[in-house]
């Protein structure tokens, strides 16, 4: 059952402003401000500290869908703290731990790091930080990462985000990214997406059978795809932001 968001995508319309400015018109720049922990439905069980239960949202996709991208404008719009797995293990190889050499040589190759790295590279960060929303990009990756998070954490993600992409848009976007990535090149990318295949996608899958998936259509451009985003949190949004939009709406008509 993949969860498609509509429930609020009947503000979104050409003629009115976009659910964005609608939002911004409701509660100036940043929107962040009107969301309050109590306003999300809390995991169980504390996460790092007693008492604090951050909200945590998984954000998945195979290589190039965009996770990184809408990451960073759910960021600028919510406030979430963006935590990108694959960063966490690059500035891992950079500050060359024992670890550094055979995280490289598994990017490298478009593979798996075992997951007790990769998982406690995420907890530091989180425990590191003072926020209390937390997009975590590029992970759960494998079953194996998933286990390892809950069995660690204690927890489940509050909600999941899928970025479904065509391959061959996929690797367009990757051969095309100019950042110097060591896995930007044909040979890993095909590795990449066959891992995605054999080991991402059952997590997925995982996800929506608990009805904590929201499936996004990542084909279109970067502001298109965040419009279908903006509903997945705008339904977690205090009920007064609701209540202020469709007001407008109303008035509009
Ligand atoms: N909607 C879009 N249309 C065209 N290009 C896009 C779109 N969204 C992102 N891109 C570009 O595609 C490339 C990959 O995007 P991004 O890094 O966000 O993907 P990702 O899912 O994080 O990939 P990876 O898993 O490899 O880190 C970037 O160069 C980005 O600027
Ligand atoms: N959970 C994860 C996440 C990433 N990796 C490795 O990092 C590479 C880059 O990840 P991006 O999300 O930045 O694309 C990825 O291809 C894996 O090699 C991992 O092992 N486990
Ligand atoms: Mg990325």
């Amino acid at each position: 059952m993949w969860w498609r968001v509509t429930s609020l995508s009947q503000l979104v319309s050409s003629s009115k402003p976009s659910l964005l400015n609608q939002m911004r018109a409701a509660y100036g720049l940043k929107l962040w401000q009107a969301f309050s922990t109590e306003d999300f439905k809390r995991a169980e069980g504390g996460l790092c500290h007693p008492g604090r239960t951050p909200v945590t949202t998984f954000v998945l996709g195979g290589p190039g869908s965009g996770k990184g991208t809408q990451c960073t404008k759910i960021v600028e719009t919510f406030g979430f703290t963006h935590l990108s797995a694959g960063d966490l293990l690059r500035k891992e190889i950079s500050s060359n731990t024992e670890n550094g050499a055979m995280i490289l040589n598994t990017i490298k190759e478009g593979k798996i790091v075992p997951s007790e790295v990769t998982v406690k590279l995420i907890l530091k960060a989180i425990e590191s930080s003072e926020n209390d929303r937390f997009l975590i990009d590029g992970f759960p990756r494998s079953e194996e990462n998933r286990v390892a998070y809950e069995r660690v954490v204690g927890t489940e993600p509050d909600f999941v985000l899928f970025f479904d992409c065509p391959e061959e848009e996929m690797v367009k976007r990757v051969l095309n990214r100019n950042q110097g990535r060591i896995d930007d090149n044909i040979d890993t990318v095909k590795e990449r997406l066959r891992v995605f295949t054999a080991l991402n996608l059952p997590v997925i899958k995982y996800y929506s059978g608990k009805g904590k998936l929201y499936k996004i259509d990542a084909i279109g451009t970067e502001d298109e795809i965040f419009e279908r985003v903006l509903p997945v949190f705008a339904a977690l949004r205090p009920k007064t932001c609701n209540n202020i939009l469709q007001k407008q709406a109303i008035n509009e008509k």
